[in-house]
């Protein structure tokens, strides 16, 4: 079964490969149709399918994948939140991702617009950090890095897939 990912971001596509060991796992550049910082859990979730569906779209037949990263704002707090969907071109799977706020430090940047992986690299050093551990690895001491997250992600999809309970 051939399996598209909308993204060439590393940490996804080894999410997606480990998930789907026995299958052919493609990437192409999805556009989220959303802001390149989604702001909400609606935002950062249609980012996602917007990706998994225009994936799909690019296949005969397999799976379409759309993982997506944001923020969400609860009591005031700013949140880091992750969003995945997936599609056969019928039905449709979503499940979410790890929340964990974000240390103020990030949070007045962002609200001030910039792009969370823009100031993740800016205090890292590394330009790459969105491909490797990510936000979620700075802020959990690289307990839990961005492709073991997406990967949890990537069970909820595949599992749902395979229950076929809708
Ligand atoms: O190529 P794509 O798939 O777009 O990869 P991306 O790193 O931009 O990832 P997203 O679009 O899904 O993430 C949306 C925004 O959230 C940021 N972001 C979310 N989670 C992150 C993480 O764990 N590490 C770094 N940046 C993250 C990222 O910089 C983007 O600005
Ligand atoms: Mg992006």
């Amino acid at each position: 079964m051939h399996i598209l990912l909308g993204s060439n971001n590393k940490a996804k596509k080894d999410a997606v490969s480990r998930c789907f060991l026995n299958e052919t796992v493609l990437t192409i550049d999805a556009p989220s149709g959303v802001s390149p910082q989604p702001f909400s859990d609606e935002e950062t979730l249609n980012g996602a399918i917007n990706r998994a569906k225009y994936a799909r779209n690019n296949l005969e037949h397999g799976l379409g994948i759309g993982l997506e990263g944001g923020v969400m704002e609860l009591e005031g707090q700013l949140f880091l939140t992750n969003w995945g969907a997936l599609t056969d071109g019928q039905q449709l799977y979503v499940a979410s991702g790890a929340r964990v706020p974000l240390p103020r430090l990030f949070a007045s940047e962002l609200k001030e617009g910039k792009e969370l992986g823009d100031v993740m690299a800016h205090f890292t050093k590394d330009k790459e950090i969105r491909q490797n551990a990510g936000a979620i690895g700075v802020f959990t001491n690289g307990l839990i890095t961005r492709d073991k997250m997406f990967e949890h992600v990537l069970y909820q999809l595949k599992g749902q897939y395979l229950a076929k309970l809708n």
